[in-house]
């Protein structure tokens, strides 16, 4: 019944909607929903590019035989053995059991771990090519994006290149597949926030898959999340490139904890600061009531950050100090760094925000501010100061 959706002549869409799946990876907030994104080719031979997540294995066979009219899949490849894109592998060998499954060495160790699947394998190399027929296909080993075995997949036929989780996007595909049928500006924030929450980490593997790309003409992205990029590919590449360096654009991001609004009022004086110096790109989050991944995106897309936490059974506000991870495991670069704390009988904040500058390699500025129980002149006048400072930086 469920029907695919044509992106070429030969390629087809039969990915999935989960609509249902509150939190990816069981920690960041899906509030568009998120797709799993399978490709078919359809010439001489058959080739299947990824599977969905297991749950959605029914509709998925429904769409893929509704593409292969009567016909066999011959090739399955593997860009990307995380569960949500490989769960349906068993389905299809069993469905299929003379597919060839195309993978590089470190995707056959994960492929016989997760699934016991050993034989009906052929592995590639970079650079190795297949023909489908008219369709010759190109592989490109990329890995950490954001596993080891990740690879691509290019179509020199239609100019397409399969990405894996690379270009990827957070959202649900809402009627169309290819950004030109889409409200694309939605998906465009949600590629900024899947990349900053989970390429991020990665950003000289990502440079060095830039690099391998440059080598095809490309007309069609295909990712294994959100849309499908045709129009919009100069500017996801555009950004992906500048996120994977750490650029940051001009702007001021302003992290804060506060319980009983001291060191709030401090993160509004440094605002302040900032605003009365001209700067406009000025974003305050409260740690605890914005989720983390949404934080974390304008970090990465913002050039400098200023954190602040009020002194809790000597350390940080706990949820600071657990953001205080995810940043880190994120290995962000390059930012131009301040702090602020409040305490009312011995400050530790100011010691953790100076030794995480230090790990972190940032460069710390301006004096950073320090305050005792309510927030009185001078440290109001210090953190006008710093905002003042920032907007210089
Ligand atoms: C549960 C709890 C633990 C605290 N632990 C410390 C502490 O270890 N050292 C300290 O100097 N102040 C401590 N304080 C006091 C706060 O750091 C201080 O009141 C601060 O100004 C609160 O900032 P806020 O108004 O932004 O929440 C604690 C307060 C609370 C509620």
């Amino acid at each position: 019944m469920f029907k695919a959706k044509s992106i070429t002549n030969d390629i087809y869409y039969v990915g999935v909607n989960d609509r249902q799946k509150l939190m990816f990876e069981n920690q960041i907030p899906l509030p568009f929903g998120v797709s799993y994104n399978s490709y078919v080719i359809v010439d001489e031979k058959i080739a299947l590019i990824d599977t969905v997540e297991i749950p959605f294995a029914e509709i998925y066979i429904d769409k893929l035989l509704d593409v292969l009219r009567g016909r066999s899949v011959d090739y399955l490849i593997i860009n990307h053995m995380e569960p949500d894109h490989s769960g349906s592998i068993r389905a299809i060998k069993r469905l299929f059991p003379d597919v060839k499954i195309i993978g590089n060495a470190r995707t056959f160790k994960m492929l016989a771990g997760y699934y016991g699947i050993e034989d009906g394998l052929m592995e590639v190399t970079d650079g190795s090519t297949i023909s489908l027929g008219k369709h010759e296909l190109k592989f490109f080993l990329t890995p950490m994006i954001h596993w080891p075995e990740t690879m691509m997949t290019y179509d020199a036929s239609d100019k397409a290149i399969f990405t894996g989780d690379a270009f990827g996007a957070f959202g649900a595909l809402d009627g169309g597949v290819v950004d030109a049928d889409l409200m694309v500006n939605k998906y465009l924030d949600e590629f900024d926030r899947y990349f900053s929450n989970i390429a991020g980490k990665y950003g000289s593997p990502v440079q060095k898959a830039l690099e391998k790309m440059h080598s095809v003409q490309i007309d069609y992205i295909c990712p294994t999340h959100g849309p499908v990029w045709r129009e919009q590919i100069p500017k996801i590449i555009d950004m992906t490139n500048s996120l994977s360096r750490y650029e940051g654009k001009r702007g001021v991001v302003i992290v804060y904890a506060s319980m009983y609004g001291n060191t709030e009022q401090m993160a509004e004086a440094i605002a302040e600061g900032l605003s009365e110096s001209g700067e406009k790109n000025i974003m305050i989050y409260d740690v605890a009531k914005t989720d983390a991944s949404f934080i974390l995106t304008d970090i990465f897309r913002y050039d400098r950050l200023v954190m602040g936490s009020p002194t809790y059974n000597n350390g940080l506000f706990p949820e600071m100090a657990s953001f205080l991870l995810k940043i880190e495991n994120r290995d962000i670069k390059h930012r131009k760094f301040s702090y602020f704390g409040s305490s009312t009988w011995s400050n530790a904040t100011m010691r953790i925000f100076a030794a995480f500058a230090e790990k972190m390699k940032w460069e710390v500025i301006g004096t950073a501010v320090e305050e005792q129980q309510s927030l009185k002149e001078n440290a109001y006048k210090a953190c006008i100061a710093l905002g003042k400072e920032l907007a210089k930086a």
